[in-house]
């Protein structure tokens, strides 16, 4: 962030972050690999509303696909069920089946909606086969 922000000279621009579905939603396949991924959605909101981002005219924002074609999900789905609270590869197969298969260009697709809208800042953007990209902020309660 120091060498984008306007205030060192930078330009400002947008942050990515790449977290995922499963940083989201619960899901019984990979606790600990959302856990972390969690981590990063929260994070990249903190960032967002910190005055730190405004005054660099810095954004950010996360993306949160489901599974998507590349060597890491290929891995999941020849049967490394490793990652899988009971190891069931079965089960892991038939909710890959269900949920669908993103490609790369889709998820390259929606990064490119994020960076090229200035106005989205904080947001994270869900990607899946079935319902393809969703925005969301997720309800804050204030105290
Ligand atoms: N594949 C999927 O189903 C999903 C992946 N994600 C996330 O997307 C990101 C990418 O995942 P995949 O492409 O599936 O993983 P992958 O393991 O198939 O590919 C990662 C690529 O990044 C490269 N890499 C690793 N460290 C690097 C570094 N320091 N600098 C530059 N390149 C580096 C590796 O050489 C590899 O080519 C990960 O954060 C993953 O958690 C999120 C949701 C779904
Ligand atoms: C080890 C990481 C492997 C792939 C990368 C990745 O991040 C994949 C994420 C994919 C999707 C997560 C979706 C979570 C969906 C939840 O809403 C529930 O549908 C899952 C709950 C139970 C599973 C049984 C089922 O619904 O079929």
């Amino acid at each position: 962030m120091y060498y984008l922000s306007v205030e060192h000279g930078g330009r400002g621009g947008c942050i990515v972050n790449v977290a995922s579905m499963a940083g989201l939603n619960p899901n019984p396949f990979s606790p600990v690999y959302g856990c972390t991924k969690a981590g990063i959605i929260h994070a990249t909101r903190c960032y967002a509303v910190s005055e730190a981002a405004k005054k660099s005219n810095i954004r950010l924002n996360v993306m949160c696909p489901a599974f998507v074609d590349t060597p890491m999900f290929r891995q999941m789905a020849a049967g490394d069920a490793s990652q899988t609270i009971g190891g069931d590869q079965t089960a892991v197969n038939a909710f890959i089946e269900r949920i669908g298969v993103l490609s790369t260009e889709d998820v390259s697709a929606a990064l490119i909606d994020i960076l090229t809208d200035e106005t989205r800042n904080g947001l994270i953007l869900r990607c899946a086969k079935k319902t393809g990209n969703v925005y969301s902020t997720l309800t804050v309660q204030d105290v």
